[in-house]
């Protein structure tokens, strides 16, 4: 079994072991400061925990995937050195360049990835930039992980900040989404975790019919809009209110660093 490390179980690495966790396919290692969460997180899933590099080191990990801050990222990368040389490294930390990388991990096979919260439930998204000069069996491994945790989408390096705004920072956009369409159920009389799941649901099966229609969203929009309907007067509101502009300076917003 191929031994996974991740480095920082925060958020997104939480979110990787337990999508991984639920493949039953690897070997789970996690390393963090001393922490209840992370502790309680790894015991769930079997998986082994260390405190330090130098601990994680002597387990030999094959993949080592890094989800800490990008403030603490470089410092800890520096300390990464002590790995087995055939030790794949991908992260996953916004902020630094494959460059960054490369400048303190000469020799290691590196790529740099921004996954995003559905990874947890295997339905994620992870755009991932596979330099020229990564080896083949590296690239295959890195893919087999994140095809494992939904789907996979290969690009450029430049190109890695505005996916990872889309896919990464997206799910919390559209959480605001469902939230305020919850709220409106609830202001007209449903009860909340009624309100909660027909929201979710909803987006689920809209954005499952584009994905097997291959349709472009306006023509599903038109589907929907009836002549002289509802949902015309409300895509109407929408445009009246400059959903779209908030939508586009959202992520413009997010896509500063
Ligand atoms: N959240 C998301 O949806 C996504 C996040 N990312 C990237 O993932 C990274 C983490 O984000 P997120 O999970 O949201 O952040 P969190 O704050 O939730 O998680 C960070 C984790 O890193 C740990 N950590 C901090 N410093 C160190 C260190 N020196 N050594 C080991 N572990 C450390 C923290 O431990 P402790 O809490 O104990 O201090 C915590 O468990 C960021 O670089 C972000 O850009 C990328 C895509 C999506
Ligand atoms: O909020 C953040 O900075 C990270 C990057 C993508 C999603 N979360």
């Amino acid at each position: 079994m191929k031994k996974i490390a991740i480095i920082g179980v925060g958020h997104m690495g939480g979110a990787i072991l337990t999508g991984l966790a639920k493949t039953k396919k690897y070997q789970l290692l996690a390393e963090n400061h001393v922490n209840k969460r992370v502790s309680q997180l790894t015991d769930k899933y079997n998986c082994q925990l260390v405190y330090s590099i130098s601990d994680l080191a002597k387990l030999i990990p094959d993949l080592v995937v890094i989800t800490t801050p990008a403030a603490a990222t470089m410092e800890i990368v520096q300390k990464l050195t002590i790995l087995n040389k055939d030790t794949i490294i991908v992260s996953a930390a916004a902020g630094h360049s494959l460059k960054d990388y490369q400048a303190k991990l000469a020799g290691y096979q590196i790529a740099r990835c921004i996954p995003n919260i559905p990874v947890s439930v295997n339905s994620g998204l992870t755009g991932i930039y596979y330099p020229d000069d990564l080896a083949p069996a590296a690239k295959d491994f890195i893919n087999e992980v994140f095809h494992d945790l939904g789907e996979v989408v290969e690009v450029a390096e430049e190109q890695l900040s505005i996916v990872g705004t889309i896919a990464g920072c997206g799910p919390a956009f559209v959480d605001v989404f469902m939230d305020a369409l919850a709220d409106s159920g609830v202001l007209n009389g449903l009860a909340r975790e009624l309100a909660n799941q027909i929201a979710a649901g909803m987006v689920k099966g809209a954005a499952q019919l584009a994905l097997d229609s291959h349709l472009h969203p306006a023509l599903l929009k038109d589907q929907v809009c009836s002549p002289g309907g509802t949902t015309i007067k409300g895509v109407t509101s929408l445009e009246e209110n400059g959903f779209r502009h908030a939508v586009i300076e959202a992520v413009n917003a997010a896509n500063q660093n």
